[in-house]
């Protein structure tokens, strides 16, 4: 691309002030953010450095950085005690000194009371002799911030608290903004290796140098893609070029589409095989199980009554996101976290463990844990959480046991007493694989390894069905959405 204006473009460093954060107390999601929203304002971020508290690595890291970056941020080190040195670090590298700023004064005093303004409180006035006071504007009220940002020349001092720094940032973003360019970034999804498609990568790379920035990212862990390319340019119309060029450039079928947010659109992807006219097996399936959980949500009077009965395998996975889906579509701002019953086995896969934690991220589950024998902790979640009445359950009628189970059934007598509420009931095998895997959802790593039912290690193996041997003469499974299942669902399991 070439362009008549002189586009110079707009740049940052990012400053990460803290002993905690070298010591690994505290993580860093500073850096995270500010790098997320300098990027959608078009500057580009050049380095990011982490140092301690240390009045001399402060000066000189803030001195290169204010030379080198069009805006300096730094994070950290503005607060009252001893080892917070951030204005002082900031003053050196400016060869000056650092004195009560009296705007700043008047405010601590009107904050704290005049009487209460002790030396450490005075320390956070004390700023660097040249600095400003920036206060931002709240976009929506047009109001000034009470509390200003200190800065100096092009170097940003910011609280350390995450959601005071987010506060404060957003508030000064435009401050920022790079007033020629927005990056547009399109993303292309390829389920083959980095070594198969890096010649094609290139090849456009190599054309649209100017205008495109093209960055390959393999994923080792994902079950839907190899690798993910993207494009950020300022240029629309380049970036689509380049987008189109790359994708005709890769081999036959190795574009996959990809939802990167199916939690985010739940509803919508669920809601749309539910509007859907054809009658096949699948869209049957889906729009009965959306159906149950309404009923279910109707013959209920809150959500705190019903629970969901979660272990991380497949099946109560794809219901998972139904129940989210029907939450969602239902309580469109509801906040609230939906509760989960996992009743962990004494011998769990950490795969499995880590796919439930990551599930309760995901979903924003409140997640109620037990461990061991299902009938004694059912009697526990009584006496523990009376308030719940029913659990939805991922059991579908091929299960040992079921065939008799309709989509409510109370537990048996014997059993503490629970309404059983079964969505899925009717669900078949390949149901389930083309409802998780058609929504991009995110299901335990086993099932990528040839499981195809999950219990506990001891008595859970990979199904034999899905064994072959691979061009290495190594003993290999297919994943368990490749099984024709005719009844061998259970073939991975002792019990
Ligand atoms: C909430 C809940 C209720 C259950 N109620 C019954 C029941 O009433 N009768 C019964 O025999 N098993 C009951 N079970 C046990 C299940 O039928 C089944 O044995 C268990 O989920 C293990 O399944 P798996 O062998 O496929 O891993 C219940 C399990 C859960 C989580
Ligand atoms: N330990 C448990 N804790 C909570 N809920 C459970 C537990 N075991 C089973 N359930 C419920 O019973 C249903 C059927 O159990 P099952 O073991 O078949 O799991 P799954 O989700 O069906 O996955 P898979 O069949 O692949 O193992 C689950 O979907 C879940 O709703
Ligand atoms: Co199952
Ligand atoms: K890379
Ligand atoms: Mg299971």
């Amino acid at each position: 691309m070439s362009s008549s204006t002189d586009e110079r473009p707009v740049t940052a460093g990012i400053i990460i002030v803290g002993d905690e954060i070298l010591k690994g107390q505290t993580q860093d999601t500073n850096s995270h953010f500010l790098c997320k929203r300098l990027f959608a304002l078009g500057v580009q971020v050049k380095r990011i450095s982490v140092i301690g508290d240390d009045l001399e690595e402060i000066a000189k890291e803030v001195a290169e950085f204010s030379q080198k970056f069009t805006h300096v941020i730094t994070s950290g080190g503005v607060g009252p005690t001893h080892d917070d040195m951030t204005f002082e670090g900031v003053a050196k590298a400016f060869n000056t000194e650092t004195v009560a700023h009296p705007e700043l004064v008047k405010l601590l005093e009107k904050y704290f009371g005049p009487e209460s303004l002790d030396a450490a409180k005075m320390k956070m006035a004390e700023v660097p002799a040249t600095a400003q006071l920036q206060y931002g504007v709240n976009k929506s009220t047009g109001e000034k911030t009470k509390y200003p940002l200190v800065s100096v020349a092009n170097v940003y001092m910011f609280p350390g608290v995450p959601s005071l720094l987010e506060r404060a940032f957003v508030l000064l973003e435009d401050t920022f903004k790079n007033p020629n360019s927005t990056f547009h970034t399109l993303e292309l999804y390829v389920n083959q290796n980095e070594t198969n498609i890096a010649s094609q990568i290139k090849q456009v790379a190599e054309k649209f140098k100017q205008a495109v920035v093209i960055g390959s990212y393999p994923d080792f862990h994902n079950s839907y893609y190899k690798v993910k390319l993207s494009l950020e340019s300022t240029n629309l119309h380049q970036l689509t070029s380049a987008y189109d060029e790359l994708k005709s450039s890769m081999p036959e079928g190795a574009v996959v589409s990809y939802e990167k947010d199916p939690i985010g659109k739940a509803a919508e992807h669920v809601y749309e095989i539910v509007g859907r006219q054809q009658d096949d097996v699948f869209t049957r399936s889906v729009k009965q199980a959306v159906s149950v959980i309404e009923e279910a949500l109707d013959k209920y009077t809150s959500l705190e009554e019903i629970c969901l009965g979660f272990n991380g395998g497949k099946d109560c996975t794809a219901l998972l996101h139904l129940f989210h889906a029907v939450v969602q579509k239902r309580y469109p701002d509801r906040k609230g976290k939906l509760q989960a019953l996992y009743i962990r086995s004494r011998l769990p896969f950490p795969e499995v463990e880590l796919f439930v934690s990551n599930a309760c991220q995901r979903y924003n589950l409140e997640l109620i844990r037990y461990e061991g024998r299902i009938k004694e902790n059912l009697a526990a979640l009584k006496q523990g959480h009376p308030g719940v009445k029913a659990v939805l359950m991922g059991t579908r009628k091929t299960d040992p046991y079921s065939d008799h189970l309709e989509s409510f059934s109370m537990t048996d007598p014997d059993w503490p007493q629970f309404m059983r509420v079964n969505p899925i009931l009717n669900w078949n095998y390949e149901v389930v694989w083309r409802f998780l895997r058609e929504l991009c959802l995110p299901y335990c790593s086993l099932y990528d390894q040839g499981y195809t039912s999950l219990g506990s290690m001891n008595n859970t193996h990979p199904n034999p069905m899905l064994q072959f041997i691979d061009h290495n003469g190594i003993v290999s499974y297919k994943p368990a959405y490749e099984l024709v299942e005719n009844g061998n669902e259970r073939d991975g399991r002792n019990t």
